[in-house]
């Protein structure tokens, strides 16, 4: 499924958060969201999830605005995994995940058998079984992110949000949440801080910078030290990958 953001603006008050920001994003495709801390990220991917609305333009997925649409038909196209995390569930761990099939159920019927099997393999998939049992609010960040991860995996949306997923994740997770998440096959967009894990696995990058888009296109094409210098403040070198593309090495920061 595409998801298409069409001229959006968002205005805070007197402030201009996004300045008439458009952009495709093909179905299947991986797309990462890179940009300075407040340049408009999490708010343009917020427009997606209907948690911001747009002061001016439309999202669409599948074709649809996502403004007409129920809750219920929007959670079935797009899954998210949000920033913030509150933790004041009374719920386990394994309760959080189902969570991930409300969307799929009819009223408030018992969970079904085939949602009890989607939920145990995403469980088993994030490595979350050992502490599935535990009450979500006794969990570590890491392991809150393994239970948030099985929770949209098991919502099974072709649309997958991610805000900055890797904040609480070890170097290993990092890894295998972004590999778990983009080999899966769906359309994902995730705002990243991590150039590296960017150029790794996205195969589109976005750059917003004071609320505008300054560049998209193919993650390599786009991640270059002129760019990240220009818009992230970081001067870098480009190091071929033997696997194909490149990383970026930094320079430790001489200014200060
Ligand atoms: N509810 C709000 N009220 C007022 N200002 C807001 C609100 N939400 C976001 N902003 C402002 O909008 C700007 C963009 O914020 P946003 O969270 O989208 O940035 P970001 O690129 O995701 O940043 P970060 O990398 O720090 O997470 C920031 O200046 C922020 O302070």
């Amino acid at each position: 499924m595409n998801l298409e953001f069409k001229n959006i603006t968002v205005d805070m008050g007197q402030r201009r958060i996004l300045d008439n920001v458009s952009l495709r994003v093909e179905p299947g495709t991986v797309t990462g969201f890179i940009g300075p801390n407040g340049s408009g990220k999490s708010t343009l991917l917020k427009t997606a999830y209907r948690v911001q609305p747009p002061t001016q333009g439309a999202v669409f997925a599948g074709g649809k605005d996502v403004a007409s649409l129920s809750s219920v038909e929007a959670a079935r196209r797009i899954a998210v995994m949000a920033q913030e995390i509150s933790s004041d569930f009374p719920l386990t761990g394994r309760e959080v995940a189902m969570l991930g099939r409300v969307p799929h159920q009819r009223g408030f019927g018992a969970d079904s058998p085939r949602d009890i099997e989607i939920v145990e393999t995403a469980l088993v998939e994030v490595g979350a079984q050992k502490f599935a049992d535990r009450t979500f609010s006794s969990l570590s960040g890491g392991e809150k992110q393994r239970i948030l991860l099985a929770r949209v995996l098991a919502q099974e949306s072709p649309v997958l949000i991610l805000d900055e997923p890797t904040n609480h994740a070890d170097l290993g997770f990092q890894h295998e949440l972004l590999h778990l998440v983009t080999a899966r096959g769906g359309t994902t967009l995730a705002a990243l801080h991590d150039v590296n894990l960017a150029l790794a696995y996205c195969d589109r990058v976005a750059v917003l910078q004071a609320g505008k888009l300054v560049a998209h296109g193919s993650a390599t094409s786009v991640l270059v030290p002129d760019l990240v210098d220009e818009v992230l403040g970081v001067e870098s070198v480009a190091l071929d990958d033997p696997r194909g593309g490149h990383t970026l090495s930094f320079r430790r920061h001489t200014h200060l």
